[in-house]
């Protein structure tokens, strides 16, 4: 049975109907299934077994601390792409040690909190920022462990926004340089060269450019080797995609053994970065309309969740589906609604013409909101970020309190007089 399933008309968490949590904890509100998430990285886990693997999270996509200590608990390593990133794995009981760090602007400051913490690699994404990673470590006395991430140029067939595995993404540093990159890193104090990565987007529904990638990444490997530059390990990046509508994205066992294959017999560890397939499934959010609103050329339901809580429909004009809470409305006539929220814009909605039989005060589920959810909200229109839970068997645990007015306007000041 999924984590998040009806029984006797009411969608349920796990144990827990989720009218209950949003009786307990108000609406808007992300609500998490231990379960799914334990359930998502073990399938990596599975799909690894017997190779010299690590599956970093990639913690941008949800960075509860809730439930990056679900998964340290499990063994994960993890993908940060920031100091305060660093900071949250740290907290949670993340292992330093298996962390790895991506990202194209790292600070002098996160490059020291990074190095101080012994991290496992960082992924260096430019010429610029492996001088700068030699300045940092040189001076500390330390020695700063590196992959270059590389850009093949492949196509990930994916949202224009979410892919960054083409020559005219910002990311990573062009394949056809990575040779003369890596010669110039062999020479730099301070920095030892451990391995290779490529990360080509997100939401990718088939296995091919991963594997194009990922080809392209060994041919440079072995010339690597050749010229005496032998790396410990090759790190594909995330991406896989989950089903949203109707997409049907392959099994992590699919995609783990399709590249363990390519990998054939060489001595290199696997690294994995996925995200989105660990948490988007395993989250959804909760929201309570408001008000129905029929015009003449729409019906709008209004309800209190809203583009600053979930902007993946609004930014990417992303669909995610959304189900009523409670299914035995028979008393109620379906029909079709622009599911918006109450901020100033046009573009606020949550969901476009869904066939809803629904009232003002039910409660409506956005699912597949665990990954990219919470961690791209704001505060927009002076609204609060929404609470966090996550509910494990029958219980359930408030992870992240909602924000209040009162927290946000402690952190500003008027000037003085
Ligand atoms: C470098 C890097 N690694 C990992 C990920 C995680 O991707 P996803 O959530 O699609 O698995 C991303 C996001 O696209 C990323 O930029
Ligand atoms: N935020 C994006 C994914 C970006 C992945 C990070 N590189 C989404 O919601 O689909």
């Amino acid at each position: 049975m999924t984590a998040f399933h009806y029984q006797d008309h009411s969608l349920f968490v796990e144990e827990l109907p989720l009218s209950q949590v949003a009786e307990q904890f108000g609406t808007p509100c992300f609500v998490y299934s231990r379960r799914a998430l334990q359930d998502n990285f073990l399938a990596y886990e599975k799909a690894f077994s017997g190779s010299d693997h690590l599956i970093c999270y990639a913690v941008k996509a949800n960075s509860n601390l809730a439930v990056l200590n679900v998964l340290a608990k499990l063994g994960a390593g993890f993908d940060i792409v920031s100091g305060g990133e660093l900071e949250r794995v740290i907290r949670a009981g993340g292992d330093p040690a298996k962390v790895i760090f991506s990202g194209l602007g790292k600070t002098e400051d996160e490059i020291r909190a990074a190095l101080n913490a012994n991290i496992l690699c960082f992924n260096v994404e430019s010429e610029a920022e492996l001088l700068r990673i030699s300045a940092v470590a040189d001076w500390l006395g330390k020695t700063a462990p590196i992959s270059l991430r590389v850009n093949p140029d492949v196509d990930a067939g994916t949202h224009p926004y979410i892919s960054t595995g083409l020559k005219e993404n910002k990311f990573g540093i062009d394949i056809n340089r990575a040779l003369s990159v890596y010669e110039q890193a062999k020479t730099l104090p301070g920095i030892s060269i451990v391995g290779i990565d490529c990360h080509i987007g997100s939401q990718l529904t088939t296995v091919a450019p991963f594997l194009d990638a990922v080809d392209r990444v060994l041919q440079l490997v072995d010339t690597l080797s050749e010229r005496g530059i032998k790396l410990t390990h090759i790190d594909v990046g995330g991406g896989l995609g989950v089903t949203y509508r109707d997409e049907t994205p392959p099994d992590p066992s699919v995609l783990v053994s399709a590249v363990r294959d390519r990998l054939g017999d060489r001595a290199l560890g696997l690294i994995m970065e996925p995200g989105r397939s660990i948490a988007a499934n395993a989250g959804v959010l909760l929201t309570r309309v408001e008000f129905l609103k029929p015009t003449e050329h729409k019906n709008f339901a209004i309800v209190d969740g809203a583009m600053n809580d979930l902007l993946r429909p609004s930014l990417y004009s992303a669909w995610q589906d959304i189900v009523p809470v409670e299914t035995n409305r028979d008393d109620i006539q379906s029909y079709c609604y622009d599911v918006v929220g109450p901020v100033c814009e046009s573009g606020d909605f949550l969901g476009k013409d869904r066939d809803l039989a629904i009232a003002a005060g039910d409660l409506l589920a956005v699912k597949s909101a665990g990954a990219y959810g919470f961690v791209m909200s704001s505060n927009y229109n002076t609204r609060n970020r929404a609470a966090e839970v996550m509910v494990d068997g029958a219980q359930c645990h408030l992870v992240r309190q909602r924000e209040t007015i009162d927290y946000q306007l402690s952190l500003e000041t008027v000037l003085p007089e």
